[in-house]
């Protein structure tokens, strides 16, 4: 340092310092707070992260609208109505809207909880030393919840590719699209957008869709998108994107296939944000994943340094990010949390209609060695059979996996409309290690999907 140059004050010291405001960051910086903690949340976007910004939020309400298209569409077949024109431009107001809405409340919650809040870039070089803003900051309690983006493969061509944050910015839908990967967010959007009008092309390297659910499901949801006029090319990996003289887009695949398109979807996974933080991120362990290891109370390789949400070796879920960020302020600051149960963390792939799970998958248990018999049967859609003869809505299905030598129930999939909210009492049920008497001995409402999954059987 010159002698002119006048000295760096002292780090402004503070009882917690969470890096990144999405579902965990805030669940974590709001409890610490209202504990009477001394918390620094910095967030360099907006609040509420992925989930509300370009994730969960919008792409259920592009659903609902991709859901009322669908009825819309049936209506008309029945002679009810003629179906509404789709005013895009519209909705992505009232999205907006919604979404401010919600961030705003996140303002709110923050304030009230007394945390200070940093709109800027952290880096973090030592544990519990952060800059940002040109300001340092320590902490004996560093919590990184800096979540994840989406991946872009090594792939020639890839940059003239859209991804899913980029969805959310369009004016307007594309007429032709080939989406890439056949997971989470590549199923979604590719039922999304045929339901408002897209032709679509979903490409997956995979021999199956959503890996991870259920196989019988996952092939009905395949069959179900497929009749929502998808076409689902399994097994072909991509081999480059290019652009096309008349402006659009050429998908070359593997296979000596090529696919035409107005957009590109990659969606192909997500990539966790350790790796631009600072010095400190070369200590980190960093579990196969790709998300930094943590312990089952969310400590890392580095003392007083803590993860949770999509930047933690957890499951990758809104769910799970923000009971691990209240858990983890319990724990430091009040008497102990609750972190998420990773066996019992129930999730929905919002496709029509949404498949739906919770607890361990037949073949999982199966290839852990547990031998595992299964419960399952596909029933129509019986309202969409009314409007029309085919029943657009798809085929619905569950399935209920019972360990052989207990008898317990120990995983469900449920493959209908509101299995999204089913499974939640679902996972309620499965936490009390029911029996085969759970299911047989009450009785459903009729004529319900759910009276499917109960009874003798
Ligand atoms: C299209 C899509 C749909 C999804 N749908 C669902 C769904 O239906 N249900 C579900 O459960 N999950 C869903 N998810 C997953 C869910 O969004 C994530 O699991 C969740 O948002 C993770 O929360 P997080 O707090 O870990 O990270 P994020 O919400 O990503 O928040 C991390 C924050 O950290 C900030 N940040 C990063 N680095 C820095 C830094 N150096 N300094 C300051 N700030 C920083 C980022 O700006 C960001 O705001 C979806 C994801 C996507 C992409
Ligand atoms: N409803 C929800 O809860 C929800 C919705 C969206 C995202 N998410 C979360 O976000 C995460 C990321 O979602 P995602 O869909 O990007 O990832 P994913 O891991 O679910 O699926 C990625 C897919 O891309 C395929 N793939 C990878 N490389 C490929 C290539 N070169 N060519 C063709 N296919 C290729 C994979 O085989 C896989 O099918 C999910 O794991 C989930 O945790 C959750």
């Amino acid at each position: 340092m010159s002698e002119s140059e006048p000295p760096m004050p002292d780090p402004e010291k503070f009882d917690a310092i969470v890096v990144g405001g999405g579902s965990g960051g805030l669940a974590f910086a709001k409890r610490a707070g209202a504990l009477g903690a001394r918390v620094l949340l910095i967030e360099r976007a907006e609040l509420g992260g992925t989930c509300v910004n370009r994730g969960c939020v919008p792409k259920k309400l592009m659903w609902e609208l991709g859901r009322h298209r669908r009825q819309a569409v049936e209506m008309e077949a029945a002679g009810l109505a003629p179906a509404p024109q789709l005013d895009y431009p519209a909705f992505t107001a009232r999205r907006a809207a919604r979404i401010d809405g919600i961030r705003q409340s996140y303002d709110a919650a923050l304030s009230d909880a007394g945390v200070t809040l940093l709109r800027a870039t952290a880096r973090i070089d030592a544990p519990g030393e952060v800059q940002a803003d040109g300001r340092r900051f320590a902490t004996d309690r560093l919590v990184i919840a800096t979540g994840a983006r989406p991946t872009l493969p090594p792939l020639p061509g890839a940059e003239h590719a859209s991804v899913s944050d980029d969805v959310f910015a369009w004016e307007a839908l594309p007429r032709r699209i080939v989406i890439v990967g056949g997971g989470y967010i590549g199923c979604e959007f590719a039922a999304i957008l045929a339901a408002l009008g897209s032709e679509v092309t979903l490409v997956t390297d995979e021999d199956r869709l959503l890996v991870g659910f259920d196989e019988d499901a996952a092939q009905i949801a395949a069959q179900n998108l497929e009749t929502a006029g998808v076409s689902v090319r399994l097994g072909a990996p991509l081999e480059r994107i290019s652009r096309a003289v008349d402006g659009g887009l050429r998908v070359s695949l593997d296979s000596g296939l090529v696919e035409e398109a107005e957009r590109v979807l990659l969606a192909v996974g997500r990539t966790p944000n350790i790796d631009d933080l600072g010095a400190l991120s070369e200590s980190l362990e960093v579990a196969d994943s790709g998300a930094l290891a943590v312990s089952d109370r969310l400590e890392t390789s580095v003392a007083g340094v803590y993860a949770l949400g999509d930047a933690a070796d957890r499951i990758p879920l809104t769910p799970v990010a923000t009971r691990d960020g209240t858990a983890l302020a319990d724990t430091l600051f009040g008497e102990g949390g609750d972190f998420a149960d990773l066996g019992l963390v129930a999730t929905t792939a919002f496709v029509y209609p949404p498949v739906a799970q919770v607890g361990r998958t037949e073949a999982a248990a199966r290839e852990a060695g547990t031998e595992v018999e299964a419960i399952s049967d596909t029933a129509r859609d019986l309202s969409s059979g009314v409007l029309t003869p085919e029943g657009r809505d798809g085929t619905q299905f569950y399935k209920l996996v019972r360990e052989t030598a207990s008898g317990r129930l120990i995983g469900a999939a449920l493959m209908a409309y509101g299995a999204e909210d089913m499974i939640a009492t679902t996972g309620m049920a499965l936490a009390s290690a029911p029996d085969r008497a759970c299911v047989a001995r009450p009785t459903g409402v009729h004529p319900t999907f759910g009276e499917e999954l109960v009874g003798p059987g």
